[in-house]
């Protein structure tokens, strides 16, 4: 089985960008090993604090944040990072080439039921004229992404990576201790008979998420004429390894559960680095009525809907959107 460098050079990869993912990558693999010695390792349960989103933060997300933070900032490449646990953007090196943004713990509600969780981040270009502190220079669309990826601290833990050339998955050997290509070519299934979508917000949601979901309900005798299935991990990582791997679409649309949030998910952490994992490997994602990585951002910490997989059933939902 092929190593991640050796698989990243063949794509073209520079140099500096290899060496970036290999530190984030190293960070992951501690986040992994603690995450793995669980409550042995002390790192379970909240701390007192919140982040600047008004969310309890756990150990592990404070754990992960500082591991990340710490190494990414030392590889001298790096220009700034912003993180989801992070009020505001940290500057690196000024003559840094790249923009890091990350979600440390992703499903942290899941770290202390030993369920999945992972680590998203997302590689931005740096700009030689603008200052490392100005969180500004984040304010890029998804399309900009030079790399993408997530760490699943599963029962194996496994990456999957975008540098523009399609989706890879790779496994984490730990007698070796690195990363090893176990799936070359992700290819979502254009069609899907399984859904992710949080049922308890049903109430909550705008008349077209209503009724494609209605009609999804229906099953065989509905107007979909076929049964789907439902599965809900509560950790976005965890939902969209499921789509990469074997299809489905995945969904966290807006609602008016509080008015002060009408979306869930994070545009810079969470749903960028996602759609462009799910684009790379032929599926598709969107807000509903506009192409996720599309989107020109307007806040480091902005939130948005998502949906995203399986590229007809996405379709299918969007035109529940358009009426
Ligand atoms: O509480 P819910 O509605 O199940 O939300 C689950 C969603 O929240 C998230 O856990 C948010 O991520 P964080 O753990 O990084 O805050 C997503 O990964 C997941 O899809
Ligand atoms: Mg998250
Ligand atoms: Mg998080």
């Amino acid at each position: 089985m092929r190593r991640l460098a050796p698989v990243l050079r063949q794509d073209g990869v520079d140099t500096d960008l290899i060496s970036l993912i290999k530190t984030i990558l190293a960070a992951c693999k501690e986040i992994s090993f603690r995450v793995g010695q669980g409550e042995l390792a002390g790192v379970l349960g909240s701390t007192l604090d919140e982040n600047i989103q008004g969310e309890t933060q756990k150990k592990l997300d404070v754990l992960a944040n500082e591991l990340l933070k710490d190494m990414i900032l030392e590889t001298g490449v790096v220009k700034a990072i912003s993180s989801e646990e992070e009020d505001y953007t940290v500057a690196g090196n000024p003559e840094g080439r790249y923009l890091v943004t990350f979600d440390p713990l992703d499903g942290s509600s899941n770290t202390d039921i030993n369920s999945l969780i992972g680590t998203i981040f997302s590689i931005l270009p740096a700009r030689a004229d603008v200052d490392a502190a100005d969180a500004a220079q984040f304010l890029q669309p998804g399309t900009a992404q030079i790399a993408a990826g997530y760490v699943l601290y599963g029962p194996s833990t496994m990456l999957a990576l975008t540098t523009g050339k399609g989706t890879k998955l790779y496994t984490l050997d730990k007698t070796y201790g690195g990363f090893l290509l176990t799936q070359e070519e992700v290819a979502v299934p254009g069609v899907t008979a399984e859904f992710a979508i949080n049922m308890s917000n049903q109430r909550h949601w705008q008349p077209g998420m209503q009724a494609y979901v209605a009609d999804l309900l229906e099953g065989k005798p509905g107007p979909r004429g076929k049964n789907f299935n439902m599965r809900w991990i509560a950790a976005m990582v965890g939902d969209v390894h499921r789509v990469l791997c074997r299809g489905g679409i995945f969904m966290y649309p807006s609602d008016t559960k509080d008015p002060n949030k009408p979306n869930k998910l994070r545009l810079m952490y969470e749903a960028n680095p996602m759609s462009f994992l799910v684009e790379q490997a032929g599926g598709l994602s969107s807000t509903g009525y506009q192409r996720i990585m599309e989107i020109e951002p307007t806040d480091i910490h902005q939130r948005v809907a998502v949906i995203l997989g399986s590229k007809h059933e996405v379709e299918t939902c969007l035109k529940y959107h358009q009426s």
